[in-house]
């Protein structure tokens, strides 16, 4: 794996400072699939910068992930947002695929919200709630795949980072208080918020079923492709951290019907009952994403104002 050295984050950051006009991003939003139009909410004198422009940057390449930082106010706040991010199933080291994320370090932000799609695993979860992340199972994390592994950048941080409290509870606090107290975001939108565990999975496969139901007996609530890299560097970096999910899609773990038992049963004559599941693909998250856009923007935009 190739090392990114410190100095490759420095000349990126200077270009982005650079095209900015002295404006200085205190907090940094990730867009997560479908949920791009979050930045379209930035207000005053709107930057974009291209990824394609910016030194380090590597090529966005799933659809709902536009692929560029926009920078303005929200809420009376300095804020950029990524408009789509990188994963590690597109091919990307966890390194490239959080490098923006130390990049925003570099350039003063100092809170992080990330927002991503992801499967409830959860039984008591429906598509459209949302999920305030507490914290995280990364099966890859365990295994080997950890955005900090190879040489220690000091000036970013440690290197032995606790992430106990990788989530931040202060934020998380916020994140409660705002939805306890805007009756119309739970009452009239019926949004529901929940908090979870995130199980980071790899992809870019959604999930088996058997995977599913090791990740529930595991304690993960749901099942997503990202989030997970991005908020350890963030925290190595000493950044304040608030994740959550939107549910796009249901996890399907049940067991598959047994064959032998099935075909005996056919081959007895007897009447099969065919069960027609619902199975998750990309075009349904982002469909169950752009359904409750509005709403996830206005509890980020009611976040932002109490941080
Ligand atoms: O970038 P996020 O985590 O929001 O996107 C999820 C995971 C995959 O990229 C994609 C699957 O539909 O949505
Ligand atoms: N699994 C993993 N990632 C996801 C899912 C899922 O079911 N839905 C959206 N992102």
């Amino acid at each position: 794996m190739e090392h990114i050295p410190y100095e490759t984050y420095v000349q990126s950051a200077d270009y982005v400072r650079a095209q900015l006009d002295g404006f200085a991003p205190e907090i940094g939003i990730v867009c997560g699939s479908g949920l791009s139009s979050l930045a379209d909410t930035l207000e005053g004198n709107v930057i974009v910068v291209k990824y394609d422009s910016i030194p380090g940057f590597v090529r966005s390449t799933v659809e709902g992930h536009k692929g560029q930082l926009v920078f303005g106010m929200l809420a009376g706040k300095r804020v950029v947002c990524m408009q789509g991010r990188f994963h590690c199933y597109e091919g990307y080291t966890a390194q490239q695929a959080t490098f923006p994320i130390r990049v925003l370090h570099l350039i003063g932000v100092k809170v992080l919200i990330v927002t991503n799609a992801a499967g409830g695993i959860n039984s008591n979860y429906e598509v459209g709630d949302v999920t305030l992340i507490a914290d995280h199972l990364s099966l890859p994390g365990i295994a080997g795949s950890n955005a900090l592994i190879g040489p220690n950048i000091n000036e970013f941080g440690l290197r032995f980072t606790s992430i106990s409290d990788i989530y931040t509870p202060r934020l998380r606090r916020i994140a409660a208080k705002v939805y306890l107290t805007h009756t119309h975001l739970r009452e009239e939108r019926e949004f529901r918020l929940h908090e979870g565990v995130y199980g980071w999975c790899y992809g870019p496969c959604f999930e088996s079923r058997a995977e599913l139901r090791a990740l529930k007996t595991l304690g993960a609530d749901l099942a997503g492709m990202s989030t997970v890299p991005e908020t350890v560097i963030a925290k190595h970096c000493g950044m304040e951290v608030l994740a959550m999910s939107l549910v796009t899609n249901k996890c399907v773990d049940r067991r598959e019907p047994d064959t032998i038992e099935s075909v005996k049963a056919e081959m007895a004559g007897q009447v099969q009952e065919v069960v027609i599941e619902e199975f998750p693909h990309h075009e349904e998250v982002l469909a169950a994403a752009a359904a409750r856009t509005s709403d996830i923007q206005e509890f980020v935009r009611c976040i932002v104002r109490e941080i």
